[in-house]
C-alpha cells in the first residue's frame, strides 16, 4: 500500500527563482485526489510560504531523504484551473518571469496570504422580531418596507440583490438598529447558467445601426479569431460588445471584459447591469480585497457570468469562457510596468487562441501593433466609421499660439469660445497634460530651478496644498521663499499644470462650476464618480483634466473641448510619441458632441502646421496610423521588429553598467549581432537617476519574435547564473511600451 510518505509534489513558490520545489505530500492528504492548482503551505528556509501545486508524483529528482513534508493543503478545489495554469505558464515563459511569482500575481491578496478560499456572500435575514411584522409595516420608510416585504417572502437578502432593488446600506443599517434584521454570511449556490438564458436581458437591446449589424454578423462564436473593432468615438462599440456578449451568454458561456484603469469601471459596470439580469463581477483595484476574492472565485465556479475588470482580470480563472473583449485596447494601462511585465491584451489573445473562442479588441485609435496585425490579415478588421444615434462628428480646428498671449495656458480666442459655450448653457472640457500648478519653480534672478535631490527631475509646484512634489519618487518639500542660490525672493512658477488653469477659470467664470479631474483630485475612492455626477446633471460647467478625462466617458452635453497643448507629443524623443499624441487628441476630441449638441474641438499649438498634426486632422487616425507604420518599417521599429529591454539599477552607476555589459556579452555569445538582431547599450534610462538609484538599460531588437524568444530563453538562464546577477537589481521587459 502506498502512503502519502511516498508522494511528492512540485510546488511553485513566490520567490525570484526560476525553478520549482519538491515537498512530500502532507500526511493527512489523499494521494488519489487531484491537487494540481491547489495552494499549499510549506516551510521554505525559515519562512512559511504559500505555493501552488503543479504536479504530484512518486519519484523525485532530488534526494528523497532531504525532502521535507509540506505543512498543509489549503484548498479543496483547485484555485488555478488547468487552463489558467497553462496561461500563467505561458506568461512566465514569454515574459521571462519566475512561475511562482507569476502565479502569485494572478491571485487576489488574501488568497496569496493563504486565507480561506471558501466563497461567502454578505446577506441580511430577519430577526424573530422582524419576522413578526406584517407586510404593511414600515409604511413611513418606503425602502425599508420593500426590504421587509422581500425578506418575508425569501429567507435572506443578498447585498447584491439589495442593490438591484435600489436598497442601500443605510436602509439596512437603520433596520438593523431597530433590531429587525441581522447580517449573515451565505455560501453561494451554484446557479445553472442555462436556466438563466431565457431571462438574460433586463432591457431590450438597441436596434443596431447598419455598420454595427454588419460588424456583428462577422463574429463567429465557435472558434478563435482576434477581431480589431476600429470604431470612431461614439460609434457604439459598447452596444456591439453588449450584443456579442448576449449571444455568448445564451450559449451558456461566460464573458470577460477588460477595460483601462481609473474611473471607467462604475460607468461600464452600470451599463452591463442595466442590460443583463445575470451576475456581473468586478475585478479592479477599487474593489475590496475580500470582495475581489469572492468575485475571483465566482468567476472560477461559473457563478459570475460576466467579469469586468482592469488588467489584473485577465489572469482570473473562468469556468467556461466564451468571449473576451478588450475595450480601448491601445491603452497603456493594459501593460504592467513592474514585476510580471505582461500585456493583458496580448495575454488575452493567447488565451482566446488556446480556448478557441473569439476576442474583440476595440478602439477608436488602435495601437499600431493591432493595426498592423489587422492590415496583414492576422486579425479580422471590423470598422464603425460613423457615430451612432443622432450625434455628428465634432468639428476640429487648430489655434495658432505663435505670438499670442497665454493666460493659464489659454489664448484669448479659446477663452472667447469657452465663454460662448457657457452662455449657451453647455459644458466644456479643457485638457491640460500635467497635474499640479506648474511643472517647475524658477528663480527669475539667477535661473535656479527647484530640483528633486533624489531624481533627475524638477519638482512640481502644487498649490492645494502648497508644496513642491516630485512626481517620480513622491518626495515632498515646502516651497522655498528665497532662492537657495542667490537669496532672491523672486521665485516664479514656470509652465502649466491643471491647478493653474483651474484657479484662473474659477476667477474668470465665478458662477460656473469648475471641476478638476486628475490623479490628485480623485485620490479618494469614489470621488471621481461623485464629481462626474455634476457633469451628468447636464448643467453648464467646465471640466479641466489630464488623460483621465480622455478615457471612454460619455457625457452628452459636452459641446466644446480645448486641448491646451499638443506639441509635447510631436516633439517627443520616444518613437511612440506621435502615436500617443494622436490617440490622446482623437480620444479627448471624441468627448465633444456625443449627444444632440454639435461638438467643437480647439487644438492649441505652437506648430499648427506640423505635418503629422496636419495629417491627423485632415485625414484622420486611420491614414495617420498607416503613415506612421511606413516610418516604423523603415526604421526597423515595432511592430515590424520585436524588442526586449533589460533594465538594471543601482546606487553606484557602475554596478548597473557592469551587469548589463555582462548580459550583453552572454547574449551576444549565443547570438551575435546581425542585420536581424541589434543590441544597444548599456545606455542610461530616459531619466537616469530616480530615488537615488541610477538606471541603465540594454535594448535588444530582433526581426523575428521567435528568434528573440529563443535568445531570451537561453540567455536569461545564463545571465541568472552569474554572480553579478545576484548582486544587481534587474528586470526583463518583453515588448516594452516605455523605453
Ligand atoms: N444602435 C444604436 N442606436 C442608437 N444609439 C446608439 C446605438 N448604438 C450606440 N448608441 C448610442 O451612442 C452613444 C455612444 O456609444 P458608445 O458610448 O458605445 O460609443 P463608443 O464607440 O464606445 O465611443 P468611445 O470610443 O468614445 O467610448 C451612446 O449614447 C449609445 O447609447
Ligand atoms: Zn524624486
Amino acid at each position: 500500500m502506498t502512503t502519502t510518505q511516498d508522494w511528492f509534489i512540485s510546488v511553485a513558490l513566490p520567490v525570484p527563482l526560476r525553478n520549482t520545489f519538491d515537498y512530500r505530500l502532507p500526511t493527512e492528504a489523499d494521494p488519489t485526489a487531484n491537487y494540481m492548482g491547489c495552494r499549499v503551505a510549506v516551510n521554505f528556509g525559515h519562512q512559511a510560504m504559500v505555493g501552488i501545486i503543479l504536479s504530484c508524483h512518486q519519484t523525485s529528482t532530488y534526494d528523497p531523504a532531504k525532502i521535507v513534508a509540506a505543512l498543509e493543503i489549503l484548498d479543496h478545489k483547485p484555485l488555478f484551473t488547468a487552463e489558467l495554469l497553462n496561461l500563467c505558464w505561458w506568461a512566465a515563459d514569454y515574459y521571462q518571469h519566475p512561475l511562482g511569482e507569476t502565479l502569485s500575481t494572478a491571485m487576489p491578496t488574501p488568497l496569496r496570504q493563504g486565507k480561506s478560499s471558501a466563497p461567502t456572500l454578505a446577506a441580511w435575514q430577519l430577526t424573530t422580531e422582524g419576522k413578526g411584522l406584517p407586510e404593511t409595516a414600515l409604511k413611513r420608510a418606503k425602502k425599508q418596507q420593500i426590504a421587509l416585504q422581500y425578506l418575508l417572502h425569501n429567507d435572506f437578502l443578498l447585498d447584491a440583490d439589495a442593490r438591484k432593488l435600489d436598497i442601500n446600506s443605510t436602509t439596512m443599517a437603520a433596520m438593523q438598529k431597530k433590531g429587525l434584521v441581522e447580517k449573515v454570511e451565505r455560501v453561494p449556490e451554484h446557479q445553472a447558467p442555462k436556466d438563466a438564458a431565457d431571462q438574460l436581458l433586463r432591457e431590450s437591446p438597441l436596434a443596431l445601426t447598419e455598420e454595427q449589424e454588419a460588424a456583428l454578423s462577422q463574429l463567429s462564436f465557435h472558434r478563435y479569431t482576434c477581431y480589431l473593432l476600429e470604431g470612431a468615438t461614439g460609434s457604439g462599440k459598447t452596444e456591439f460588445y453588449l450584443q456579442a456578449i448576449a449571444r455568448t451568454l445564451q450559449a451558456g458561456k461566460q464573458a470577460l471584459v477588460l477595460i483601462p484603469e481609473i474611473g471607467l469601471t462604475p460607468q461600464t459596470v452600470a451599463r452591463f447591469e442595466q442590460r443583463f439580469a445575470c451576475s456581473v463581477a468586478e475585478l479592479h483595484s477599487n474593489v475590496s480585497d475580500s470582495q475581489r476574492t469572492n468575485n475571483w472565485l465566482a468567476a472560477r465556479d461559473g457563478r459570475a457570468r460576466i467579469v469586468i475588470g482592469t488588467r489584473l482580470a485577465s489572469l482570473c480563472p473562468m469556468q467556461d469562457l466564451g468571449i473576451i473583449i478588450v475595450d480601448e485596447e491601445h491603452d497603456l494601462s493594459f501593460k504592467q510596468q513592474d514585476g510580471l511585465r505582461y500585456s493583458a491584451r496580448d495575454l488575452s489573445i493567447y488565451r482566446a487562441n488556446q480556448l478557441q473562442i473569439p476576442i474583440v479588441l476595440g478602439s477608436a485609435t488602435p495601437s499600431l501593433e493591432s493595426f498592423y496585425n489587422a492590415i496583414h490579415g492576422r486579425f479580422a478588421h471590423l470598422r464603425l466609421t460613423r457615430r451612432a444615434g443622432a450625434a455628428k462628428p465634432p468639428t476640429i480646428s487648430r489655434v495658432d499660439l505663435r505670438g499670442k498671449t497665454l493666460t493659464a495656458g489659454l489664448c484669448d480666442a479659446s477663452v472667447a469660445v469657452l465663454e460662448k459655450t457657457i452662455e449657451r448653457g453647455q459644458q466644456a472640457i479643457v485638457f491640460v497634460n500635467r497635474r499640479g500648478y506648474a511643472p517647475s519653480l524658477l528663480c527669475h534672478h539667477c535661473g535656479w530651478i527647484a530640483e528633486c535631490p533624489s531624481c533627475d527631475a524638477n519638482l512640481t509646484l502644487h498649490k492645494a496644498p502648497y508644496h513642491l512634489h516630485c512626481h517620480h519618487c513622491d518626495a515632498q518639500k515646502p516651497v522655498n521663499r528665497h532662492c537657495p542660490q542667490c537669496n532672491s525672493p523672486d521665485l516664479n512658477p514656470r509652465g502649466l499644470g491643471t491647478e493653474q488653469t483651474e484657479q484662473w477659470l474659477e476667477e474668470r467664470f465665478p458662477d460656473t462650476p469648475i471641476i478638476r479631474i486628475d490623479r490628485d483630485s480623485t485620490r479618494q475612492k469614489n470621488s471621481l464618480q461623485e464629481t462626474l455626477a455634476v457633469v451628468k446633471s447636464g448643467k453648464p460647467c467646465i471640466l479641466i483634466g489630464t488623460q483621465m478625462l480622455a478615457k471612454g466617458h460619455h457625457f452628452p452635453n459636452i459641446a466644446l473641448v480645448v486641448i491646451a497643448d499638443c506639441d509635447q507629443g510631436l516633439m517627443s524623443a520616444d518613437y511612440r510619441g506621435p502615436e500617443r499624441m494622436a490617440q490622446l487628441v482623437i480620444q479627448v476630441a471624441g468627448r465633444a458632441g456625443r449627444g444632440e449638441i454639435p461638438g467643437q474641438v480647439l487644438i492649441q499649438s505652437h506648430s499648427p502646421d506640423h505635418p503629422l498634426l496636419d495629417l491627423l486632422l485632415t485625414k484622420g487616425y486611420h491614414l495617420f496610423a498607416r503613415q506612421l507604420l511606413n516610418e516604423r518599417q523603415t526604421a526597423f521599429l515595432p511592430p515590424f521588429t520585436h524588442q526586449c529591454l533589460i533594465r538594471a539599477e543601482s546606487k553606484r552607476p557602475q554596478n548597473a553598467i557592469d551587469f548589463l555589459k555582462m548580459a550583453r556579452q552572454q547574449l551576444s555569445s549565443l547570438m551575435p549581432p546581425s542585420q536581424q538582431l541589434q543590441y544597444l547599450g548599456p545606455i542610461p534610462a530616459r531619466m537616469e537617476r530616480v530615488n537615488e538609484r541610477f538606471r541603465y538599460q540594454l535594448h535588444i531588437t530582433a526581426g523575428s519574435r521567435k528568434a528573440l524568444q529563443k535568445l531570451l530563453k537561453e540567455g536569461i538562464e545564463k545571465i541568472d547564473q552569474q554572480a553579478l546577477a545576484r548582486r544587481t537589481r534587474w528586470s526583463v521587459d518583453v515588448d516594452p511600451q516605455e523605453v
